[in-house]
């Protein structure tokens, strides 16, 4: 195909396929040619129709207006998917972005996952994007995504209905809900608790081992955390169940939705199912222990759920909406968090002299504590660990990019943009830009010293109306972990040149294998 990516005729060849396969059907394997040539032939005269003629209408209908962006449509369905996942598995997907903006420029078009999509470069086209949320472009998850996160999900909702959900400060509207809990003010009340649980974890796991796989207990820590601060269950069976079917759903996101017995997707729809059963389990015995006064309405996210919603809604559809976003807070906030610890560490290991200055930000606060519980106040002073938190994500952001799908069709940078079309945010340039960035491959916290970057270039957390609701989360239980991690254990990477896959999230290939030792107690009194 050419740039312009509309000189396909496969009305013939589907019909040569078509006819071809039936001469073979006196045989089993005749039959299996067959029938998978007519689904070849279906798929691809469901390109033509539905794809290049819809691109070719919209070249017509634009062409007195601006052109399309310049780009490949790639192979047909398939456009330039497997290009793309290819290299984004290993971690590469720069090279998708800068081979096209050399070719064509920063705004350039291509063909992912299914859906014509154009890439609008950073900052302007980032800045752009935020800024029409909502007017020209909307967040769009595949259709089987969708359905695995639920209709309730904050991740599924759009304009009106996403403000509704946590734009408007409208006093008994839903966004109290998030913002109490997710929002500085919510999260204060909580480190003392998720002190206590750093604490057990590294008792738990770490204690009298000289070696762990870092990856998966670190998962293990980041979900039972998480879990303890939604709704209070950090151990026995409803704990495993949850545990496990959060993780065979999201191993079904990241994979065809193909569904049936036995598919990933066909799991993932089990393990959605499950989740919500047990989640329905665990709030009616909240509704119980909260009437009896057992439990406040501000004990953990749950609780806030309940006392907040039930004022506005009845019972049945409180319950819905709240195990919808429990997943997705669950789904979203898991992942994120262990890819960049995990990269914390890494990163601390091979750059001694920043670990150095980790410890020693650590102990000066250790000492100022005393022994008792970390608080807000104190991880808010933990500047340059959030530095290196920062620089982690920076080299290894865990949300790599972001698609929003055209509502209207409009103009931008003298191109005409298809409704339908994808439009995608990425950070595997714009992270690295040497102009912004000196030196970029080097790991150097210091970086993020003093003031702000340039807005819409680095933005690990997404940026717009969209914006990573659990941001501050992550800064607090990630600093909190560092806190006791670094004060008493040492660590080696078992093998320092551990590669990192995307999957979608960066996962280390061998699982991070780490020697430790444990430290002698600092003295603190
Ligand atoms: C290092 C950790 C994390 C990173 C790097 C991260 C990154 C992101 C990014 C980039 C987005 C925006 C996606 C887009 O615009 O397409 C996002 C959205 C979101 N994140 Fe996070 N996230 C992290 C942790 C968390 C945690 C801990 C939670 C909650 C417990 C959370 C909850 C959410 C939610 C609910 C959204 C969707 C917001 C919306 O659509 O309105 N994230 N995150």
């Amino acid at each position: 195909m050419d740039d312009d990516g509309v000189h396909w005729d496969y009305s013939k060849n589907s019909n040569n396929m078509f006819a071809g396969g039936f001469m073979l059907v006196s045989s089993k394997v005749g039959l299996a040619v067959g029938i998978l040539t007519v689904v070849v032939a279906i798929v691809c005269g469901w390109w033509w129709h539905y794809v290049l003629l819809k691109e070719s209408k919209a070249r017509t209908s634009s062409n007195k207006k601006a052109p399309l962006p310049p780009g490949s449509l790639g192979l047909p369905l398939l456009g330039e998917t497997l290009e793309f996942l290819r290299l984004t598995q290993a971690n590469r997907s720069a090279e998708f972005l800068n081979r096209r903006v050399a070719k064509y420029g920063q705004v350039f078009k291509t063909h992912l996952l299914f859906s014509p999509a154009v890439s609008v470069g950073a900052p302007d086209g980032n800045k752009f994007l935020f800024a029409n949320e909502n007017q020209l472009v909307q967040k769009s998850w595949p259709s089987h995504v969708k359905k695995l996160f639920g209709p309730n999900s904050l991740m599924n909702k759009t304009g009106e209905q996403h403000k509704y959900v946590w734009l408007l400060d409208v006093p008994g509207h839903a966004r109290r809900i998030f913002t109490s809990f997710f929002g500085p003010d919510g999260l204060q009340r909580f480190v003392p608790r998720m002190d206590k649980m750093v604490r057990t974890h590294f008792v738990q796991f770490w204690e009298g081992k000289d070696e762990i796989m870092a990856f998966a207990i670190i998962k293990q820590f980041t979900f039972a955390l998480a879990a303890d601060l939604f709704f209070s269950i950090t151990e026995g069976p409803q704990f495993q169940s949850l545990e496990r079917d959060l993780f065979t759903l999201s191993q079904g996101i990241a994979q065809l939705p193909l569904d049936f017995p036995g598919t990933s997707y066909h799991n993932a729809k089990l393990s959605r199912n499950r989740f919500l059963c047990t989640l329905d389990t665990i709030i009616c015995q909240r509704r119980k222990d909260m009437e009896e006064g057992k439990v406040s309405s501000q004990h953990d996210l749950l609780s806030v759920m309940i006392s907040t919603l039930d004022q506005d809604q009845d019972q049945l559809a409180t319950n819905e909406y709240i195990k919808d976003n429990i997943l997705m807070f669950l789904f979203a906030g898991h992942d994120t968090s262990v890819s960049t610890l995990a990269g914390v560490l890494k990163y601390l290991f091979l750059n001694p002299q920043c670990l150095e200055q980790v410890v020693k930000e650590q102990k000066e606060i250790a000492i100022e504590k005393a022994g008792s519980s970390l608080n807000w106040d104190d991880t808010r002073k933990m500047k340059y660990t959030w530095q290196v938190m920062q620089e982690c994500l920076r080299l290894q952001p865990a949300v790599e990019v972001g698609f929003r799908e055209c509502i209207k069709e409009f103009e931008y940078e003298g191109f005409t943009i298809p409704k339908g079309w994808r439009l995608f945010w990425h950070l595997g340039r714009s992270h690295m830009s040497p102009q912004i960035f000196p030196n970029p491959e080097r790991f150097d916290p210091d970086r993020f010293e003093g003031l702000g970057l340039p807005p819409f270039i680095y933005m690990p957390f997404g940026g717009g109306p969209r914006i990573c609701l659990g941001a501050e989360f992550a800064r607090t239980e990630m600093v909190v972990f560092l806190h006791y991690l670094v004060l008493n254990y040492e660590w080696n990477m078992v093998d320092p040149n551990e590669g990192v896959v995307r999957s979608p999230l960066p996962v280390f290939q061998k699982g991070l294998l780490l020697k430790i030792r444990k430290k002698q107690p600092l003295e603190v009194h």
